[in-house]
């Protein structure tokens, strides 16, 4: 049976996507950055994974206001990265696992939880710039990579506590496979960061810190937290964070702290970042 193994988080700012790309990760405040990834890069050349199901939300890059579903299930054999206005990110197209793709819609809807199902979508930066992270500049990904995005972007998000338990049913889905695959679930977006408005450029790193502990300790209660604290404590993007609780709910309750980076700035949000291995 299919396994997920460990669980990843990382905020998936544009501006890094753009420092790797343009040769830039050496200079002194893109170096701090990437330098909370070192371990995560060796760490994942051992995991070798086969698949990631990568949760992130899409920049009105493939959806916009005229469609806009709550929680989208990539299932196409392979996903372009999408221009956001400066061309594609010069990045490995994604390879996706229309098998298990189809197994966890087919799972998860008719465990009660309505997922869209994307049959062809360009992904951006909100899914490569975490696939870089992880893996650097290779030719091509090392793995296959589910994509799944979830819409905060346009109110009303999910709430976390609706997210954690979809993460369960996902986790259940995957478990179902019939096939000897390694997979991991990685939740991508925040940490504080507010693009707009009077607030904009709020880092909250008390409650970041805070929801990270939470997360890898007490997810029930990181699944409690409403909108309105996220959005007030974390900022208007903060409510990204729900995504993480996607991937928190797929694992076990009780994990194994591998990893934790926390960085402020980069762009105009804090970096947070943890490897969270399920018990084998
Ligand atoms: O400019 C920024 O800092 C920023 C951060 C995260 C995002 O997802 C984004 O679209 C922009």
């Amino acid at each position: 049976m299919a396994k997920i193994t460990a669980g990843v988080s990382t905020s998936h700012i544009p501006a890094i996507g753009a420092a790797l790309d343009n040769g830039r990760s050496a200079e002194p405040y893109w170096a701090k950055v990437f330098s909370g990834f070192d371990f995560s890069k060796r760490w994942i050349a051992e995991e070798k994974p086969d698949v990631v199901f990568l949760v992130y939300n899409d920049h009105a890059s493939a959806f916009s206001l005229e469609m806009i579903p709550t929680f989208a299930i990539g299932c196409a054999e392979s996903f372009k990265p999408a221009d956001e206005g400066w061309g594609p990110r010069p990045v490995p197209i994604v390879q996706g696992s229309p098998d298990l793709a189809w197994h966890i819609a087919e799972a998860v809807i008719q465990s009660d939880f309505d997922l869209t199902i994307i049959n062809k979508m360009d992904v951006d930066h909100g899914l490569t710039v975490p696939l870089s992270l992880m893996f650097g500049q290779p030719e091509a990904w090392p793995c296959q990579v589910i994509p799944f995005a979830v819409n905060v972007v346009q109110y009303p998000p999910p709430s976390g506590a609706r997210c954690y338990a979809l993460g369960k049913a996902i986790r259940k889905a995957i478990e179902s496979f019939d096939a000897d695959l390694n997979v991991q679930i990685w939740g991508t977006g925040g940490m504080s960061h507010q693009l707009q408005g009077p607030r904009a450029g709020l880092i909250n790193a008390k409650f970041d810190n805070h929801f990270l502990d939470l997360l890898v300790n007490d997810p029930e209660a990181a699944a409690r937290i409403p909108h309105v604290e996220f959005i007030r404590e974390a900022g208007s993007e903060g409510i990204e964070l729900v995504m993480w609780l996607i991937m928190r709910g797929a694992l076990a309750d009780t994990v194994e702290e591998l990893h934790r980076f926390y960085h402020v700035p980069a762009s105009n949000t804090a970096v947070g970042h943890l490897i969270l291995k399920n018990p084998a």
